[in-house]
């Protein structure tokens, strides 16, 4: 395969930057490119999953949408990763809260992600692996957050397979007694992805829902307002 690929419309390796902000919403990429960085460019809008590489305080870096589920974003990560000669790829997500201490809008930093996804089965034979983010990012993320004064929680979390989960009520008790702290659609896969080249990869969530109060933010703040999250991935992504 060569550049530009199915999926994006980068002619060159160059128009992208090291690293790569990715929430699952084109929209909420466009929504950092344009408050948040300077002097940005759009490399690809194939589908309409729009792509942007600007300065943050003059560090070059790039933001694109994922879409949403593990089999969509795949598709990208595998292409950044392998074909772009991208470095770190950081998820900002939103994500929806599984245990009464983690609030709406607090920060998440996830340490693992378990899954009920099928994409490692033939890899791994019976043994579950676990996808892990990059230790020292995490670290580095984990230190900035609470430099910046955000309310943090880190550890694992679920990358289900669908939004509107049919989980057994008793499957969501014992998530929740193992600590897993929220919900969200892509992590695993990229964990995944990100040990398969030899890459990294991080993962940072704004809590939008909570499945404990049965709280849901709105359509536009997913899109336009979890600056913590996005300002504190802009400041720990690697050059
Ligand atoms: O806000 P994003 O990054 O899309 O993440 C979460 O929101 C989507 C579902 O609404 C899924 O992609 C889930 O992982
Ligand atoms: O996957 C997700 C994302 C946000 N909120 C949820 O409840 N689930």
């Amino acid at each position: 395969m060569s550049i530009p690929t199915p999926h994006i419309s980068a002619k060159s390796k160059d128009e992208i930057a090291n690293t790569v902000l990715m929430p699952g919403d084109p929209l909420r990429a466009k929504y950092i490119a344009e408050n948040f960085l300077d002097d940005y460019k759009q490399f690809t809008n194939t589908r309409g999953m729009l792509g942007f590489t600007g300065f943050y305080k003059g560090k070059r870096v790039s933001v694109m949408g994922s879409g949403m589920g593990i089999p969509s974003s795949m598709i990208y990560f595998n292409e950044l990763y392998k074909f772009y000669d991208v470095e770190t790829i950081i998820r900002v997500g939103s994500a929806g809260s599984m245990q009464e201490n983690v609030k709406l809008h607090d920060i998440v930093l996830a340490t693992s992600a378990c899954s009920e996804s099928s994409i490692n089965d033939n890899l791994f034979g019976n043994i579950h692996f676990s996808p892990t983010p990059d230790f020292d990012l995490l670290l580095t993320a984990y230190n900035k957050s609470k430099e910046l004064g955000y309310i943090t929680h880190c550890g694992q979390v679920h990358s289900s397979d669908q939004f509107y989960s049919n989980i057994d009520e008793k499957v969501f008790k014992n998530l929740q007694q193992y600590d897993v702290l929220c919900v969200e659609m892509e992590s695993y896969g990229l964990f995944t992805t990100a040990r398969k080249y030899g890459k990294k990869a991080l993962a940072i969530f704004t809590i939008s829902d909570s499945l404990v109060s049965n709280e849901a933010d709105s359509a536009e703040n997913r899109q336009n307002s979890y600056t913590q999250m996005m300002e504190l991935a802009l400041e720990v992504a690697p050059k």
